[in-house]
């Protein structure tokens, strides 16, 4: 369902991905993990064709990002750090005005919305406005946002920064749920708790290298640890001791 092959990316001589090649499946939750400037925010920007790579190309859900990025926008959901939500509507407004910017009728909107409230426990999020939303109503409502139209590949980066235990098991949950035939959510964090309880495999990002494609147990087993964060740290360290 996503097949990246070469993909680079350099920001000037900066290089921010160095030939990322790897596939995730239909039905998967998969993790990207890595540390801050990993390069984990610039891949699923090119993979959401927010940004343009240096080199390589991926095929997400059938179509090629560079060669038709419409049909790949149609098929993703994102949600990044960058969103903001306008001040003065309720959250009802804002997902309604996506549903129709999708071609949604106002029932399959409300529906929709509806559908989505069980899900994120929404609940009075949807008739408060934006401006008055803690982190948690607004994430959840981004998150809605982006799932709105019920897009089979679904990119969250970073998503559980800044939510409260409350709001996190609710995405965590969520995260769980999109787990079905014919979808793909792509997970990053920088958390390796949130990957060991969310992800079916995880690709480990480091300084714009791909380390490891796997599930957690096979890089366990590779790596001769316990634990996801000791093998992580072998991976980036292989020379240094590291316990097991
Ligand atoms: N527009 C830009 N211009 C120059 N360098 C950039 C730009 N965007 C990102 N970088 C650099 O590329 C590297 C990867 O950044 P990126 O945001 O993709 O990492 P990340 O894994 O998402 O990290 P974080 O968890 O901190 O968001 C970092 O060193 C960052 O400073």
């Amino acid at each position: 369902m996503l097949s990246i092959q070469h993909l680079t990316k350099t920001y000037g001589s900066f290089q921010a991905l160095h030939s990322v090649t790897m596939t995730a499946h239909d039905g998967e939750v998969f993790g990207l993990l890595g540390p801050n400037g990993a390069g984990k925010t610039t891949l699923l920007r090119i993979l959401a064709t927010l940004l343009r790579p240096t080199g390589g190309t991926a095929t997400l859900n059938g179509h090629d990002i560079l060669r038709d990025p419409e049909a790949v926008r149609r098929s993703v959901g994102v949600v990044n750090g960058g969103m903001g939500l306008p001040a003065r509507l309720t959250g009802r407004e804002v997902l309604r005005s996506f549903a129709t910017l999708y071609g949604l009728s106002r029932a399959q909107a409300d529906a929709r919305i509806s559908e989505l409230d069980d899900r994120l426990e929404l609940g009075r999020t949807l008739d408060v406005r934006a401006g008055e939303y803690s982190t948690g109503m607004k994430q959840k409502v981004v998150i809605a946002r982006a799932v709105i139209h019920d897009p089979p590949v679904l990119i969250l980066d970073e998503a559980a920064s800044g939510l409260d235990i409350f709001a996190r098991r609710t995405l965590l949950d969520f995260v769980h749920a999109t787990r079905a035939p014919g979808r793909l959510t792509l997970y990053s964090t920088h958390v390796m708790s949130e990957v060991e309880e969310v992800c079916d495999r995880v690709a480990i990002l480091h300084q714009g290298e791909l380390l490891n494609v796997s599930t957690i147990p096979d890089v366990l087993e590779r790596t001769g640890t316990g634990s996801l964060e000791r093998a992580f740290f072998a991976l980036v360290r292989p020379e240094a001791p590291h316990a097991r």
